[in-house]
């Protein structure tokens, strides 16, 4: 009995061993020169110094370059700790259209989002078809500049005041505020109200603080404390890991309830149900939730609670982590610019004077204030790179330069941003820098969600849906900010905040910085 298991097993192996090698289709070998590091090549190396490794690569290279390498491999670079298994390719700027329209199952941003997120082992919410499909069909038409969203941006308004109302502290006298808590949950509490509308607003705002601080511990501790072969255990005995879970177990309850509303609904007004009759009905809700449930229903689908929940979790996660932070800086950029503050006040007096109410049209007058914001992305940049895709058949470009399969790939985005060629001086923060170039010929690409130049939101048809709500919503909140307060650092100790904290491909301003606020009565 042994010897025949014995012998089942060396077939099996012998048999696997064959498929998976010998006669694996022939692939290309990665042939990239890599970012030669001196000193130490550890994880810690990756988290602290992304950027300069970047750089570094970025100034010897004007071709691909390996920037980090597998775990299995990295004898003369620092290890790829995003994912381990894959090395990062960085590409220059010449191969970024044919990356940004190559189809998701040769370069997947999916792929590449799941891995970073651990979404496997974390059963966190990964970017799925339908995301992607209901952000084209339906976010970015409710969300672009030619569309009258007028319907959006008042409710937009209302939550933006409530959110102060809730968030900031009385601020009769100087009050010391740590400023980060506030513009995020204000954020947090708009994008709500796209995600979900008004009804559910308030309720799925306050969850989406606790799953996401519960998705940061899961990923952190699947990475921190599993090797790679055993992380599919931490779903069964990792708190942290159950603990987002059950999580997302009560955004299903919370959702649910109101999908199969939705769903009644259409069923009792959908006519023939086309999106074109669906867009020109006035009692749609224009929320996400809604976006999905008819989604669902057009293709004949009965989504559970928990479809539907993963789904707006995606888009909860992708629009609370960044926005808060773009905030902290750029108000950190206007205590620093004084004189570009003032300007921002007076323009915001001079398109308030001109409309009664703030509408897309008035925000879109704002064109110091969106001047401003360009310049604090392009000057931050959030991350070192940008329109990141995971390799998942051998990839050959036009010019027969080829990638393998896992390998990850992505563009300089901090680098190009401050890049001399591109933006002269490029390390001085000019407030005017895009107003003036709004004067060229051309100057209608550079406002602060355009894709025509920065890479900051990606490029083509993955680039972030997001962004023009973000550039609503950032303005709103600025108009709020300023007329309502006066902000500067605390008189003793800290005048500026410390420079933006790398960690890795991500970084962030001081968000425990405190400023002091108060109310303004002019
Ligand atoms: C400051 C805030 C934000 C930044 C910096 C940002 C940046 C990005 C970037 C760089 C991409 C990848 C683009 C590419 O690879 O070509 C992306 C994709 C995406 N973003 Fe955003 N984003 C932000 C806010 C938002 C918001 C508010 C939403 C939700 C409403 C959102 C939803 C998405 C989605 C769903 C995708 C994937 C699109 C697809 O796969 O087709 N993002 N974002």
């Amino acid at each position: 009995m042994t010897t025949i298991l014995v012998g089942i097993i060396a077939v099996t192996t012998v048999a696997w061993f064959l498929v998976s090698w010998r006669w694996r289709p022939q692939q290309p070998r990665l042939q990239v020169p890599q970012v030669d590091v001196e000193g130490n090549k550890t994880p810690q190396r990756y988290v602290a110094e992304t950027g300069n490794l970047i750089a570094k690569g970025y100034r010897q290279a004007c071709s691909p370059f390996l920037a980090f390498d597998t775990g299995a491999r990295f004898n003369n670079t620092v290890p790829n700790l995003s994912d381990p298994a894959s090395p990062l390719v960085l590409l220059p700027l010449k191969y970024i259209d044919e990356v940004a329209s190559a189809p998701e199952d040769w370069l997947s941003l999916q792929e590449y989002f799941s891995q970073l997120g651990l979404v496997k082992y974390t059963h966190g919410p990964p970017i799925s078809s339908e995301v992607q499909r209901v952000v084209r069909a339906d976010l970015k038409p409710a969300l672009e500049p030619t569309v009258d969203v007028d319907d959006l941006i008042r409710p937009l308004e209302d939550a933006c005041k409530d959110g102060f109302g809730k968030e900031m502290p009385e601020c009769q006298e100087w009050t010391t505020v740590v400023p980060f808590n506030p513009l995020m949950r204000v954020f947090v509490r708009m994008a709500s109200l796209m995600l979900v509308g008004p009804d559910l607003r308030d309720e799925w705002a306050d969850f989406s603080f606790e799953y996401l601080g519960a998705m940061t511990r899961a990923t952190r501790t699947v990475r921190a404390s599993y090797r790679p072969y055993t992380r599919w255990l931490a779903q069964y005995m990792d708190p942290d890991v159950r603990a987002l879970i059950k999580a997302r177990r009560k955004a299903g309850q919370i959702l649910g309830p109101a999908h199969e509303d939705r769903l009644a609904q259409l069923e009792a007004t959908d006519g023939d149900g086309s999106s074109r009759q669906r867009r020109l009905d006035p009692d749609r809700h224009r929320d996400a939730l809604q976006w999905f449930t008819e989604d669902y229903k057009s293709r004949g689908v009965k989504p559970t609670p928990d479809q539907i929940a993963q789904n707006l979790l995606n888009l909860s996660v992708a629009s609370t982590s960044q926005d808060g932070l773009v905030a902290l800086w750029s108000l950190f950029d206007l205590i620093d610019h004084p004189d570009a503050l003032k300007a921002i006040r007076d323009e915001i007096s001079r398109v308030q004077s001109r409309h009664s109410s703030w509408t897309r049209q008035a925000l879109n007058e704002l064109e110091i204030m969106d001047s401003f914001m360009a310049e604090t992305i392009r000057i931050h940049s959030f991350t070192q790179t940008s329109v990141n895709r995971m390799v998942m058949r051998p990839y050959t470009f036009k010019d027969g330069f080829q990638l393998p399969v896992g390998t990850q790939l992505s563009f300089p985005t901090q680098q190009y941003s401050h890049d001399p060629d591109v933006y002269p001086d490029p390390r001085s923060f000019e407030p005017e820098r895009y107003l003036n170039k709004r004067k060229q010929p051309d100057g209608a690409k550079f406002h602060f969600a355009s894709t025509a130049e920065s890479l900051v939101w990606g490029r083509g048809p993955h680039s972030c849906p997001g962004r023009f709500f973000v550039q609503d919503a950032l303005k709103l909140i600025f108009v709020h900010l300023l007329t309502r307060y006066d902000f500067k650092y605390p008189e003793q100790g800290k005048t500026r905040p410390s420079p933006d904290m790398p960690n890795g491909i991500m970084s962030a301003p001081d968000v425990t910085m405190s400023v002091l606020f108060k109310e303004r009565h002019v």
